[in-house]
C-alpha cells in the first residue's frame, strides 16, 4: 500500500506539546474530542491556546456526540476545526444543516455483528463516513470490530476506519479490501494516557506503516 492511497488521522489530542512533536510526523488529520464525559476531552480554553500552533496542512477535526447545532457552529466559528465528526446518533437532517452552514462533515456509525448498511443511504449529505466499533462508550473504545461486517459494495462514501486501530495492524488493514476506504483513524492504541500519543508509536505508524507490504 503506497502512503498517498491512505490518510492518517490521529485523534484524542489536547497537550499542546504532545500536538508539537505529533505534527513534526505531518498526520492529515487531527482530532480533538469535544465530549466532557470523554478522558479526551479538550476544555475550549485549552482549544484556544492549541488553535495558536501552526498546523500546516493537517486538517483538525471536532468530534462531537449529540451536541447542540448551536454549539458546534460556535466552536467552528471560534476556528476550533476544518472538519466534524459526529459521533453520536445526529439525524441525516443534523447533517444537512451542518452542510448548509459550509461545513465538512464526518458522520460516524458504531459497528457491530448485526450492523446494517442500510442506514448510511439516510446519510448522502455527509462528506465522509467513519465506522468505530460499538462498545460502552461512544468512542475511543479501544477494540476494533469485525470489518468483514461493512462488506465491499455497501459503501459508497470514502470512509474512515476506526476503532482500536494500532501500529501493528498493518498487516490486517493492507489485507482489507475496500474500494472506499480513505483514511485510518488512530486513538487510544497510540497513547501512553488519555490524550497522551506515545511518540515512539506514533513514529513506527508514520515511517513504517506503509513499507510492510
Ligand atoms: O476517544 C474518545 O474518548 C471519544 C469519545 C467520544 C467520541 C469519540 C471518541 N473517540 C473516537 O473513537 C474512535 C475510536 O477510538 P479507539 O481507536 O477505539 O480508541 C476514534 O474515531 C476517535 O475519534
Amino acid at each position: 500500500m503506497e502512503k498517498q492511497d491512505l490518510k492518517i488521522k490521529i485523534c484524542g489530542m489536547r497537550d499542546k506539546e504532545n500536538i508539537l512533536q505529533i505534527l513534526r510526523f505531518e498526520p492529515d488529520y487531527l482530532g480533538f474530542i469535544f465530549f466532557e464525559k470523554s478522558s479526551r476531552y479538550v476544555q475550549e480554553d485549552q482549544m484556544k491556546e492549541i488553535i495558536k500552533l501552526s498546523f500546516g496542512e493537517t486538517e483538525r477535526v471536532g468530534v462531537f456526540v449529540d451536541e447542540a447545532f448551536e454549539k458546534i457552529l460556535d466552536f467552528a466559528d471560534k476556528g476550533f476545526f476544518d472538519v466534524v465528526q459526529l459521533h453520536g446518533n445526529e439525524t441525516p437532517e443534523m447533517v444537512k444543516a451542518l452542510k448548509e452552514e459550509g461545513l465538512e462533515v464526518i458522520k460516524v456509525f458504531s459497528v457491530d455483528d448485526d450492523f446494517d448498511a442500510k442506514i448510511l443511504n439516510k446519510y448522502t449529505e455527509a462528506d465522509y463516513f467513519l465506522f468505530d466499533t460499538k462498545g460502552k462508550l461512544p468512542g475511543g473504545n479501544g477494540v476494533k470490530f469485525n470489518w468483514d461486517v461493512l462488506g465491499n459494495s455497501k459503501i459508497k462514501k470514502p470512509f474512515f476506519l476506526s476503532g482500536g486501530l494500532g501500529v501493528d495492524d498493518m498487516e490486517m488493514i493492507n489485507s482489507f479490501k475496500s474500494k472506499n476506504l480513505y483514511a485510518l483513524d488512530f486513538n487510544s492504541k497510540l497513547e501512553d494516557e488519555p490524550g497522551l500519543k506515545n511518540l515512539s508509536k506514533v513514529r513506527k505508524l508514520m515511517e513504517n506503516i506503509f513499507d510492510e507490504k
